[in-house]
């Protein structure tokens, strides 16, 4: 590496760093980004796969820490030039609460109820909000508690703590979620950041999403230490598949159970929209590699996560890897009619419900899962290849054969 681009020492945070896409954004950094200097890794639980890292040029530090934690956050962050926040609570399952999944993606106001639902958390309300546009003026999501009632926790501490201690770039791990599919299952086909769609969420992890991209965009232009303007921009991926994905692995050890085969729930006919692990991560450097640059263009801007993933149902996606890892799908058209998949889910919510005060009832079906699978949800873009040059940097069949080699590893490395 040149001793130029070393010189500059840039020093990133990346929050959920031992996240199964922060990993891929801590590895990538370490790769593509020749201007690193240190790289501080922050997570509620750390991987021992960090220790190999330190060997490298780079400084690797690893911080256990919790993005809830207003001190522990500052203190990560200072002296930092760019923060990546992946960390999140991803639950569509039901095992955190509501209260938890707001303050870890949020902040610490636990009376929120989200972008016109009846999903009450609490006491307060906030109406509906309008998505799928590009600017931070269309955002519509209603009122924010006033800042001096804030609690700290969340996303809302990881931009304080950019304020108070200097840092001027910051990404944010947004989701398609921000956006939809809504609570009225309308389809988003091959949509932009600026295709108009009624976003109107009742879920929580959703709602946290929404609420934390617009306090990360909203704090785009704000003052930090040192009178610099925080140039902030929200990439959200689609669903994201590649090494690491867990809902992948439980399929297919389902797969394995059920004697080599899963049995057709969604019609093949429904699309949903996927993206390669390691283009997420791409990204992700890219932007944050270009926000000083670009800092008109990009601050405050959301960006799509896409590559060239074949748009096709979750279960037809899924089998472009587990089928050559022996599985096959059963049946060209659902098994069972959507009447009863719609009441086993509503089952499965009640027996969540009732055993709650006794045990974890969290299967993958329950409303939302079946709402968000059967909903079409595809991305079609060029608004980062536009606005910081991104391509992906793995084609279709390398992200395929890369997933699959995974796949193949948790077989034998489960014999
Ligand atoms: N998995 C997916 O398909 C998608 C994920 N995303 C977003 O990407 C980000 C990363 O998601 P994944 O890697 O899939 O999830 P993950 O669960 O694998 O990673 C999240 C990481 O955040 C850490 N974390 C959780 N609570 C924390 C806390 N209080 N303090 C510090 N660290 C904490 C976890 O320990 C974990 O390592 C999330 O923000 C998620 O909302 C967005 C779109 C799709
Ligand atoms: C047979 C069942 C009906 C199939 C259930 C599949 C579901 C578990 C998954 C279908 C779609 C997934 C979600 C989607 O990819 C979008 C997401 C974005 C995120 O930010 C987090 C994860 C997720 C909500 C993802 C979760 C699993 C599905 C609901």
């Amino acid at each position: 590496m040149a001793d130029s681009a070393r010189a500059q020492k840039l020093v990133y945070l990346v929050t959920g760093g031992c996240g199964f896409l922060g990993e891929h954004v801590v590895r990538m950094l370490l790769q593509r980004e020749p201007r690193l200097c240190e790289l501080r890794i922050f997570d509620l639980h750390l991987g021992p796969w960090l220790d190999e890292l330190k060997t490298g040029p780079v400084r690797v530090t690893a911080i256990q820490g919790d993005v809830t934690q207003a001190h522990e956050v500052a203190a990560a962050v200072a002296g930092t030039h760019v923060v990546i926040h992946t960390a999140g609570l991803v639950d569509v399952f039901g095992k955190a609460s509501p209260e938890t999944i707001h303050e870890v993606n949020v902040q610490g106001w636990p009376s929120v109820t989200c972008c016109g639902s009846p999903w009450t958390w609490g006491r307060k309300h906030m109406p509906s909000s309008t998505f799928g546009m590009g600017r931070r003026k269309k955002l519509q999501l209603g009122h924010s508690p006033p800042p001096h009632l804030l609690p700290s926790p969340g996303t809302q501490n990881v931009i304080e703590a950019c304020v108070q201690t200097g840092t001027q770039f910051l990404v944010y791990t947004s989701s398609m979620e921000v956006v939809g599919p809504n609570v009225k299952g309308h389809p988003f086909y091959r949509g932009n950041e600026d295709t108009p769609y009624e976003a109107v969420h009742r879920h929580p992890y959703p709602c946290s999403k929404a609420l934390a991209e617009r306090l990360v965009l909203e704090a785009n232009g704000r003052k930090v230490r040192g009178g610099l303007p925080l140039v902030t921009c929200a990439l959200r991926p689609t669903g994201i598949y590649g090494e690491g994905h867990q809902i992948m692995r439980d399929f297919y050890h389902q797969g394995l159970r059920l004697g080599g085969r899963l049995f057709r729930a969604i019609p093949a006919s429904v699309e949903h929209g996927r993206v390669y692990v390691g283009n997420v991560a791409w990204m992700h450097v890219l932007v944050a590699r270009e926000l000083e640059q670009r800092a008109a263009l990009m601050g405050g801007q959301v960006y799509f996560c896409y590559d060239k993933s074949p748009y096709k149902s979750y279960e037809d996606f899924n089998m472009e890897f587990l089928r050559p890892c022996g599985l096959r799908l059963v049946g060209t058209r659902p098994l069972l009619p959507y009447w009863l998949l719609v009441f086993l889910a509503a089952l499965n919510a009640l027996l969540q419900w009732l055993l709650r005060p006794l045990l974890l009832y969290a299967p993958l079906l329950n409303p939302y899962t079946l709402a968000v699978a059967n909903t079409t949800f595809t991305v079609s873009t060029n608004k980062a290849q536009r606005h910081f040059g991104y391509e992906p940097l793995f084609s279709w069949e390398d992200s395929r054969t890369r997933t699959i080699r995974w796949v193949q590893g948790v077989e034998s490395s489960s014999q």
